[in-house]
């Protein structure tokens, strides 16, 4: 049974970082073309897809990139059989007995979106196997998924107007993640999602952790300063921010470099996410923290 989801509108912290990739997304979306936010780890896509399809207003279901993701878990599969048995015997001299053994085909999430127009989300698609999402291209270009032979449905499933898709990924050099088909790319609009800027990120931890705003900032300051220092672009520093923050509102610890939870907590976090674990990005850290008042 796939589960439908509405999106949780509240949650989503709009600034004019965030308007400004809305604006761009939502256009493209209401002119029919599926959209693929790219970006490193943590950069806020999903919360942004998920945040479009609520603008979007129809219901949508989400679908995670995964390396052993098979074709049938999003097209659809035979699953189990029904049976029909009619046993004639109206003129007691005859026996008629008809019966009639069919598969039951269900639907997967892809099928089901498409079938309904609904929204669907596909999460870090580029982690499946490329082979997997090549279903994809009909139904972004023709409009048409093709169903198994076997499926005992008609050959194909022609999508709704109302179907929208929105993928996510993190960029090729991620381990993990496939390198994706240009004819898929070709098929939608890809917007680079960057780091977002720090008011954005500052509004984010005084709206999900509760934060106020100068410790949001010196918090933000401290671990943009720290992955600088070793030269870390892999991943935002969004999550590090949100995990710290959580921490230090929970717990009463104060964002300061003269706590010693505070500075244990940031080595905990930091040193793992972003450091090299070499003695000089410890002395780094600490001393970045000796600059926090
Ligand atoms: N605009 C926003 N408003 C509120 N919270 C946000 C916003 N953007 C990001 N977040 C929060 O930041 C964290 C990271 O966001 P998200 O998981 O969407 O990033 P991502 O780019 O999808 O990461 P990954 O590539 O690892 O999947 C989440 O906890 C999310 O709730």
């Amino acid at each position: 049974m796939t589960t439908v989801l509405h999106a949780n509108a509240r949650q989503f912290v709009s600034t004019e970082f965030t308007k400004q990739i809305v604006r761009r997304a939502l256009r493209y979306l209401q002119s029919g073309f599926a959209i693929h936010l790219r970006g490193p780890a943590g950069t806020g896509k999903t919360t942004l897809a998920m945040h479009l399809a609520g603008l979007v207003g129809r219901p949508m279901v989400l679908i995670y990139g995964d390396e052993d993701l098979r074709s049938s878990q999003l097209v659809g599969s035979n699953s189990g059989y029904s049976r029909k048995k009619v046993v004639d015997n109206y003129i007691h001299s005859v026996l008629k007995v008809e019966d009639d053994l069919r598969q039951n085909w269900t639907d997967s999430r892809l099928t089901l979106a498409a079938k309904e127009g609904f929204t669907l989300i596909y999460d870090e698609f580029n982690r499946s196997r490329p082979e997997v999402n090549n279903v994809l291209l009909s139904a972004l270009e023709e409009k048409l998924i093709v169903l198994p032979p076997d499926s005992s449905q008609s050959e194909y499933v022609r999508v709704h107007p109302l179907f929208r898709a929105i993928f996510t990924s993190n960029p090729e050099e991620y381990a993990g993640v496939h390198p994706t088909q240009d004819a898929l790319l070709d098929r939608m609009i890809t917007i680079n999602i960057g780091e977002a800027d720090v008011e954005t990120e500052k509004q984010i931890l005084v709206n999900r952790v509760g934060l106020d705003r100068s410790q949001a900032l010196k918090l933000i300051n401290l671990i943009r300063g720290y992955r600088r220092q070793v030269q870390c672009s892999k991943a935002s520093s969004l999550r590090a921010c949100l995990l710290i923050g959580k921490i230090c509102v929970e717990h009463e610890i104060p964002v300061s470099g003269k706590d010693d939870d505070f500075r244990a907590l940031c080595f905990d976090v930091l040193i793992s996410r972003y450091g090299s674990g070499e003695p000089e990005s410890e002395l780094g850290l600490a001393k970045l923290l000796d600059q926090i008042p």
